[in-house]
This record gives C-alpha cells, sequence and structure tokens, in this order.
C-alpha cells in the first residue's frame, strides 16, 4: 500500500473580504485590535488593489494544488503519494487547522515548507514553531524545510523575469546597461541584525546570483514595506532609494521583489501603487519583474527540495 505523506504549505494568509481585515490585523497585532486610523488605513490599501478579490487566497490555492501534482509527478517513489494542506499565519486555514487536518486524516508523516524562500528568526522560524507544537500535541512526526534562496530553479525563475524586463526597457528604448536594477523584500525591525539572523545574507546571496545569471552588473539591494512602529527597520526603504537614485541621474529602474513569490498587498499596492507615484514625480521609469506565483519552476523547487528532505526523513 502507498504511504500518504503530508506537506503542509505555509503561508502568511489574507482576508477574504473587507469585513474581515479588521480580525486579520488584530491577529497580525497578537491579538490588539488597531485604531480606526490604522484599520482604515489598511483598507484602503486593499481597496486599492482588490476589485472584490484578495488576489493572495487564489494565488495561494493555486500553489498548493500545483505543489501537489508537481510532486507526484516528479516523485520517483512509487510506495509514496504527497498530499498538500494548506496552513495559514494570520487567516483561515490557520497552520495549527492544517496540521490538525493532516492528523484527522490518518497522517502521521508531514514535512512543512513556506511559501518565502528566505528564513528569518521573525518570518519563517514562527511558522515552524506553531506547526511542530501542534504536530507534537497531535502525535505527527513533521520536519521542515528552512529555506530555498539559492536552488538553482528558483534563481533561473528569477533571473528570466529580470531579463524579460530588461528587454522590455530596450524595446522602449532605453540601454539595457543603464538601468538600476533593485532587489527588494519585506523588512525587518533592525534588532534582528544583533541576534546573528540568517535573512539579510540569504537575500543578498539570492540578489548576487540572480543579477549574475542575468547578467546585470548595475544593481542594489534595498528593503520595501517596513512595519508602521516606534523600533528602526531595515533600510533603506525604496522610495528613499528612488529619491536617492533620482539625485544621481538615474532614469531607468527595474524593481525585483525577491523576497515574495506572489502578488500581493506589498507587490501590488507597495510597489505598483505607492513606488509607481514616486517615480512618476521623479519622472523615473519604473518596472517591476512578474511574481512567481505558479511558476513551473518555482513549483519544481518546492518539489525538489521537498523530495529531498522526504529521502531524509527518518
Ligand atoms: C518578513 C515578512 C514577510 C515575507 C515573508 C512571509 O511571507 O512570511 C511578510 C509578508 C506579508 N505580509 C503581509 C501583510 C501584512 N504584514 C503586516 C505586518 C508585518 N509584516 C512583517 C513581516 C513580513 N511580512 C512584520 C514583522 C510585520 C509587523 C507585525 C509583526 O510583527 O508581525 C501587516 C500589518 C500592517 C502593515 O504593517 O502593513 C500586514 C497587512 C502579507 C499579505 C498581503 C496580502 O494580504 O495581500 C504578506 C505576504
Ligand atoms: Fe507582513
Amino acid at each position: 500500500m502507498k504511504e500518504t505523506v503530508g506537506v503542509l504549505v505555509m503561508s502568511y494568509g489574507t482576508p477574504e473580504s473587507l469585513e474581515q481585515v479588521e480580525a486579520y490585523y488584530t491577529h497580525i497585532r497578537r491579538g490588539s485590535a488597531p485604531s480606526p486610523e490604522q484599520l482604515k488605513e489598511l483598507k484602503d490599501r486593499y481597496e486599492a488593489i482588490v476589485g472584490g478579490v484578495f488576489p493572495l487566497r487564489e494565488n495561494t490555492d493555486r500553489q498548493v494544488h500545483n505543489l501537489q501534482e508537481t510532486l507526484n509527478r516528479e516523485n520517483r517513489n512509487p510506495d509514496v503519494e504527497f498530499v498538500c494542506y494548506q496552513g495559514l499565519k494570520h487567516a483561515r486555514p490557520f497552520i495549527e487547522d492544517g496540521v490538525g487536518q493532516m492528523a484527522a486524516d490518518g497522517i502521521k508523516k508531514a514535512i512543512g515548507i513556506v511559501l518565502a524562500p528566505h528564513y528569518s528568526s521573525m518570518s519563517v522560524a514562527g511558522y515552524i514553531k506553531r506547526a511542530q507544537e501542534k504536530a507534537a500535541e497531535l502525535g505527527l512526526k513533521m520536519t521542515f524545510i528552512e529555506s530555498y534562496h539559492l536552488h538553482p530553479k528558483l534563481i533561473k525563475a528569477l533571473s528570466e523575469r529580470v531579463s524579460a524586463k530588461l528587454d522590455l526597457f530596450e524595446e522602449a528604448g532605453a540601454d539595457r546597461g543603464s538601468v538600476q536594477v533593485l532587489f527588494s523584500a519585506h523588512s525587518l525591525p533592525e534588532r534582528i541584525l544583533s541576534i546573528g539572523d540568517p535573512y539579510v545574507d540569504q537575500l543578498m546571496e539570492t540578489s548576487k546570483a540572480v543579477a549574475e545569471s542575468a547578467g546585470v552588473t548595475r544593481w542594489q539591494f534595498t528593503w520595501q514595506s517596513a512595519g508602521r512602529t516606534s523600533e528602526p527597520w531595515l533600510g533603506p526603504d525604496i522610495l528613499d532609494t528612488l529619491h536617492t537614485l533620482s539625485e544621481k541621474q538615474v532614469k531607468d529602474v527595474l524593481v525585483a521583489p525577491v523576497g515574495f513569490v506572489s502578488d500581493h498587498l506589498e507587490v501590488l499596492y507597495d510597489l505598483d501603487i505607492e513606488a509607481q507615484a514616486v517615480a512618476r514625480e521623479l519622472d523615473m521609469r519604473l518596472m517591476r519583474i512578474e511574481s512567481l506565483n505558479s511558476d513551473p519552476l518555482y513549483m519544481e523547487t518546492l518539489s525538489d527540495v521537498i523530495i529531498d528532505k522526504w529521502k531524509q526523513f527518518d
């Protein structure tokens, strides 16, 4: 008989409707409700992008579905079948719900992976801790993938996207070599620097590998989407970076948000609306690489690391 291996696919989670934004935001804030101003500000951002559909939800659903197909196609072990379960950090089905569903379905062994390539004690570690605790409670054996930020298929998928946009710049009359490429990711509080967190190094490694693979020499790394709290967050922020580049007479900028894998608020609002507005004001041409979403190379990245992990499962 075939052995069923559970795969807990974890992602940030998004509301399902504008009415759910308050509960979602409260969950992100560890149970403390946002002020009316904070809530309005977040709702306004969602309203600016969603048009009735919260894109991250559909994207995550499709990623989980396609990953299961990819896993069972790529898997060479006829005695094993992979079944994917979704577990979200801040929305239903929560990480604990996903683990609970695996246990209810009789799954004994499972692998956990996050739809974010870079490890941080303030992001991926939190997902893993919650899954691990629920799994221990339910007697499920779980092992986790912490990062996959240099997987060759991930680098290929990202560098193809960079090259495709550089082609567009060229078609629009720009000199390919004069385009400044900005690799970006979600900022985190600066205090991660003092605790030996690998997040920054991993992001630099991904950026360097993508730049090399796409033949890009003019590039830098910048942060985006910093939280609105009083403590310092990693910088420079992309909006400041655009101002600095404008002062240096840079006209053409391509942003590659390599810390994200889906179209969602940080991409569709923070880059496509907010950063785009600043670029317009500065008379710069700003383009963004397409998000990975369910790109087959991304699905294969995930399935490769999961199948490898399964081979070491004891
Ligand atoms: C590292 C990281 C990733 C990437 C890795 C990963 O994917 O895990 C990420 C992704 C995402 N973050 C998202 C949304 C939000 N994050 C917030 C707040 C925060 N993010 C943080 C970190 C990260 N976030 C942190 C340290 C905070 C401060 C509060 C806290 O300490 O937790 C807030 C509150 C308001 C605001 O600050 O804007 C919102 C609405 C969405 C969904 C968008 C959608 O629904 O389309 C996604 C994919
Ligand atoms: Fe976030």
